[in-house]
């Protein structure tokens, strides 16, 4: 063999193994959703309407005023009578100075139980993942809550991990749209678990706009794992179909809608605007407007399209302005963030849904309060539980956050859907909904 053939073998050779790893690089492998739980805390941390007021009222910093006003706020808020307070608050009242272990007690029922359900009943091993993505907006210990995951069930060294805070009730759906992105390319295991930390947050000033995140927050968390190997298309329940995140922090309103700051007293809290019911409407118009091409179908948008023309053919512009595409052509079942009884309420107008399509979001303020960025997942359990999600059907989550971002994930049922062992509504779901 001539040295120009020998030279020209080893081009082709390159040429074709760069080939092959550009394709491979670039082959995009479908995710899915192997499996989820959602944490449901001890009987014992249940809370009634009147225990949630007793236990702020027993701590004797609050004003006349706050009390009352918390009184109200519990009554109008949409919470039932069994949502979850944290440890925290449960403990004597001589206790409470003692915040960071009850913070970590919190995150360790919250994480350890989602995730010993899950990798049970996903029969995944431990080893075999290969991302582990946390998020918790408000409690960001050192080493991370993913380090804490990775010392109790052992992971492989390999393993990569990462851990959110800040990042509001939309981390769910923001950690999917993530852990989507390092899947994509090569066949993995990502477990997500997203949780809240409701007591090292409570607030003792008497500063409404916080007042209001005490009364309606409340403890829950999910974990999740999404796959990329295909082997496991089979077990899996959902395919992810598309993820969408929009951001509206520019704006100095949407940015201060929901933040966490100091009180005129110095006491730190999260305080919720009443302009976030504005902002949320205002964000959701933007996000649904880049979502809609990407979902809807042809004829839904020629209608829609046709509603706004007319509208504007009529000089009546508020009215093409408040058109918007009917969102259920394009999705069965929908969940979305259920951030408080006025942010649904207005979602609802706002979408001109019928009243049954936020029934899961309603209910789910009721049974767990707002639990951050768990909540979809609960809702997407109580789809479960009522058995309604069939082969085929889409799923859309939507949840909103503080930033104020929103943010979407899109999903298609690969088969039908029955209630898991450990599904959080497995003992409640006969008597929902409630009125
Ligand atoms: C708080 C509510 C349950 C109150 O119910 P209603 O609206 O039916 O009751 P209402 O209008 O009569 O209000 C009762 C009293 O509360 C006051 N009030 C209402 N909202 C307030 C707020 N944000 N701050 C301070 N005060 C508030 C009203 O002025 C009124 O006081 P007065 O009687 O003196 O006139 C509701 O407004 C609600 O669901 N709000 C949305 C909560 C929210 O922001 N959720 C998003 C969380 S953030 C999130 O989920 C994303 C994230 O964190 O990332």
């Amino acid at each position: 063999m001539t040295e120009v053939q020998l030279l020209g073998i080893t081009i082709s050779i390159l040429l074709v193994s760069t080939v092959l790893l550009f394709i491979r690089r670039r082959r995009r492998f479908p995710v899915m959703l192997l499996g989820y739980s959602c944490h449901l805390p001890d009987s014992d941390r249940r809370c009634t309407l009147d225990l949630c007021e007793y236990l702020g009222a027993r701590m004797n910093i609050y004003d006349f005023e706050a009390l009352e006003f918390m009184r109200l706020i519990y009554r109008k808020s949409g919470l039932g009578e069994e949502t979850y307070m944290p440890p925290y608050l449960m403990q004597p009242v001589e206790c409470l100075s003692i915040k960071h272990p009850t913070a970590i007690q919190e995150a360790k029922e919250g994480l350890f139980s989602t995730v010993s359900a899950l990798l049970c009943k996903t029969d995944v091993a431990p080893q075999a993942i290969t991302h582990v993505v946390v998020a918790c907006s408000l409690f960001s210990p050192s080493p991370s809550l993913s380090s804490l995951l990775i010392n109790r069930f052992g992971f492989s060294e390999s393993v990569k991990t990462y851990a959110f805070s800040g990042m509001g009730c939309s981390a769910g759906t923001m950690c999917v749209d993530f852990a989507t992105r390092l899947l994509r390319y090569q066949p993995g295991y990502a477990l997500i678990v997203v949780t809240e930390s409701m007591g090292v947050n409570w607030y003792f000033g008497n500063n409404r706009h916080m007042l209001v995140t005490n009364c309606i927050f409340r403890v829950g968390s999910a974990a999740l794992i999404l796959t990329s190997d295909p082997t496991q298309r089979p077990k899996a329940k959902m395919e992810l179909v598309l993820t969408q995140r929009t951001h509206h922090g520019a704006d100095d309103s949407a940015y201060g809608a929901a933040i966490q700051m100091d009180d005129e007293d110095g006491m730190v809290g999260v305080a919720l605007t009443k302009d976030l019911i504005r902002v949320a409407g205002t964000s959701l118009r933007r996000h649904i407007s880049t979502l809609a091409p990407h979902v809807l179908p042809l004829s839904e948008m020629v209608r829609y399209a046709y509603r706004v023309g007319k509208s504007y053919l009529a000089g009546d512009k508020k009215s093409a302005s408040l058109q918007v595409p009917d969102f259920t052509k394009a999705f069965e079942h929908i969940c979305f963030h259920a951030g408080g009884k006025a942010v649904i309420d207005s979602v609802g107008k706002l979408m001109k849904f019928e009243h049954g399509v936020l029934e899961p979001a309603r209910m789910t303020l009721h049974r767990f309060g707002n639990t951050s960025s768990s909540l979809v997942f609960y809702e997407l359990a109580y789809f479960e539980a009522k058995g309604r999600i069939k082969k085929g059907d889409r799923v859309w989550m939507l949840a909103f956050g503080t930033g104020f971002k929103a943010c979407s994930v899109v999903w298609r049922a690969l088969k039908d859907s029955s209630m898991d062992p450990d599904n959080p509504w497995i003992n409640c779901i006969h008597r929902y909904p409630v009125s």
